[in-house]
């Protein structure tokens, strides 16, 4: 008798929390589907973080890998699956589908997209100016990109000022060969570097050289009020008396309109003989031709580059010269900093839907 009432007490109790449960669960859809709509454009690795940072702020989109430019644009349009969405995240990674966020794209974009939230410090896949123009925003990740670059940097230089990577190349092809070790390789101490670009990369690459020490100089759109004052400061007017000082060019600009081959044939030749160069930033801001000359005819002793002009299918030649040490832009590669960069873009987008601005929007758009 007590059994079979408790037992129908429970039933009660029961159906009664089912009720509750139905009721709040389409409450939830209810408000699921009035959250706004981010799309991520790139598959995300930390997708907990990423779930755990946008629940009851926005429903997030995963496109299928596999969307090309195309079926994008036509999923955001009414009544595809991604209308309405007023938010992007996007990474490099899909330049090879979608393609770069250049004008046509952006004119194509819904009038509900407010903002681009781009993974990574160099954002020239993103036509910041047209964005302007359609009033949508964009953060990248500045700093979270800084220790990786610049210790990508620092390998590059080290390795083409020591002939480390020619030598290991000629170690695996079998030649116990130690005679590269002579007067085209030198000691890092002591030496100069010239740093184009002292901004968040620039910077960390400078307290990284200044532990040898080198001595370092720099040119940067503006003198840096953070720089140490171990940072000598060259403005536009003083830049030949750098270059012509400079053992190693390290560059660290943007890569814009006004920075395609700002280290052009002219820059090159004003660099004392013998010289390296090595570049992080972007394979466009320097010119190749000019400097695959500089290393034929031996004005330049070697170069440390992590970026080219056409990448992934960079010229060739570069392969044949043996002072040339080459990475496939690997400069912000370690887990570490892929996590920073990934959870700081979701941030920015994240701020965006809370608050209408994410605090990394670039300088362009400030
Ligand atoms: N190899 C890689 O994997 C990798 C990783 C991250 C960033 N990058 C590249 O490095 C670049 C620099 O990144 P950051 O985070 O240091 O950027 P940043 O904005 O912090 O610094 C750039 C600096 O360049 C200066 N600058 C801009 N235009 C200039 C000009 N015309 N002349 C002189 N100085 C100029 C700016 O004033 C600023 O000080 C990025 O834009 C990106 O292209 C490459």
């Amino acid at each position: 008798m007590f059994l079979n009432q408790s037992l129908s007490n429970s039933m009660r109790n029961l159906s009664q929390r089912v009720k509750v449960v139905a009721s709040s669960a389409a409450a939830y859809s209810q408000t699921a589907k009035m959250l706004p709509r981010v799309v991520l454009c790139d598959p995300v690795e930390y997708q907990y973080e990423c779930k755990a940072m946008f629940d009851g702020v926005a429903e997030v989109i995963k496109i299928d890998p596999s969307t090309d430019r195309r079926e994008f644009i036509r999923r955001l349009q009414p009544g595809g699956t991604l209308e309405g969405v007023i938010g992007l995240f996007e990474r490099n990674q899909s330049i090879g589908r979608i393609g770069r966020f250049d004008e046509d794209l952006i004119s194509e974009l819904p009038s509900s997209i407010k903002w681009i939230a781009h993974m990574g410090a160099g954002y020239d896949k993103v036509d910041v100016l047209a964005c302007k123009e359609r009033g949508i925003g964009v953060s990248n990740t500045p700093g979270a990109v800084d220790d990786a670059t610049a210790t990508t940097a620092l390998y590059l230089m080290i390795s083409a000022l020591r002939g480390f990577s020619a030598a290991e190349r000629s170690l695996r092809a079998g030649n116990w060969n130690r005679s590269h070790s002579s007067e085209s390789t030198h000691d890092i101490t002591g030496r100069i570097v010239a740093i184009l670009g002292l901004g968040g990369i620039g910077l960390r690459f400078a307290e990284l050289v200044h532990a040898f020490p080198m001595r370092i100089l720099y040119h940067s759109r503006r003198k840096v009020a953070a720089a140490p004052e171990w940072c000598e400061h060259y403005d536009k007017e003083h830049l030949d008396e750098m270059l012509a000082q400079a053992d190693v060019l390290s560059v660290h600009v943007p890569y814009t309109k006004e920075t395609r081959n700002i280290v052009d044939e002219t820059v090159i030749r004003k660099l004392k003989k013998g010289a390296i160069i090595v570049n992080t930033a972007r394979g466009q801001v320097v010119d190749e031709e000019a400097m695959i000359k500089a290393l034929r005819d031996g004005h330049l002793s070697g170069v440390g580059l992590d970026v080219f002009c056409n990448e992934p299918n960079i010229d060739r030649r570069w392969y044949d010269i043996p002072n040339a040490v080459l990475l496939p832009h690997l400069g912000t590669a370690t887990a570490d900093s892929r996590k920073k960069m990934e959870l700081q873009a979701l941030r920015n987008l994240c701020d965006f839907v809370l608050t209408g601005k994410g605090a990394d929007i670039v300088p362009e758009l400030r």
